[in-house]
């Protein structure tokens, strides 16, 4: 491989699930960065959220990928916000590719509406406030290296496949040996 991997996009898009079946089936190593973040942190994400703010755990963010983007090549799943932030689009562009994974909302709404695990939807309104984020991170998402969609009717291997399939076409050099 020729640079890292990173996944970003909306949250329950499946960064997290869909990065770790492509690091299986491409044989390399996978990273999530919030798990990183929370395992330094020995905390929850809404536990750092609720104690220190979402400006502390943004800034923890940064440092984490840092540090991940500098490892050996894999796929890093990123967190819903990371490529919302200028610094963080130019460490994953720096350091390989960026795959954005989009989702319509339908679909993203069934897929986090399950678990209470996304801070920034505790909200009066949480598929609203969805679709409020989608509305103002899309046009920053948009500028990814390449977009793969998913949808309710594609599981979780055949959207792997098709984002090693989005690669190799546009970016094979990429994918070198592999
Ligand atoms: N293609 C898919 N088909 C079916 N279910 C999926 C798919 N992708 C993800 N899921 C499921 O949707 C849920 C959310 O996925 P996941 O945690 O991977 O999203 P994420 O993009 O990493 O979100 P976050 O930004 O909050 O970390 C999980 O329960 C996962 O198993
Ligand atoms: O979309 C976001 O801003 C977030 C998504 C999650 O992956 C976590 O990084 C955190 O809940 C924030
Ligand atoms: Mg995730």
């Amino acid at each position: 491989m020729q640079g890292q991997i990173a996944l970003v996009g909306m949250m329950g898009v499946g960064k997290t699930a869909v990065g770790q079946e492509i690091a299986r089936q491409l044989g390399v190593v996978f990273t999530d960065i919030d798990t990183e973040i929370e395992r330094a942190a020995a905390m929850s994400i809404p536990e750092i959220f609720a104690r220190d703010g979402e400006a502390f755990f943004r800034n923890r963010e940064s440092v984490v990928l840092q540090r991940i983007l500098e490892g050996p090549r894999g796929v890093v799943s990123t967190g819903g916000g990371a490529w919302i932030q200028s610094q963080n689009r130019t460490l994953i562009r720096a350091s390989g590719i960026a795959i954005w994974l989009d989702a319509d909302i339908e679909t993203l709404w069934a897929r986090v509406r399950q678990r209470p695990t996304r801070p920034l939807l505790l909200t009066a309104n949480p598929k609203e406030t969805l679709q409020t984020l989608i509305a103002s991170r899309r046009p920053v998402y948009s500028s990814a290296d390449i977009c793969v969609t998913t949808d309710s009717h594609s599981d979780i291997e055949t959207t792997a496949r098709r984002v090693i399939a989005a690669i190799r076409r546009d970016r094979p050099e990429m994918l070198e040996g592999k």
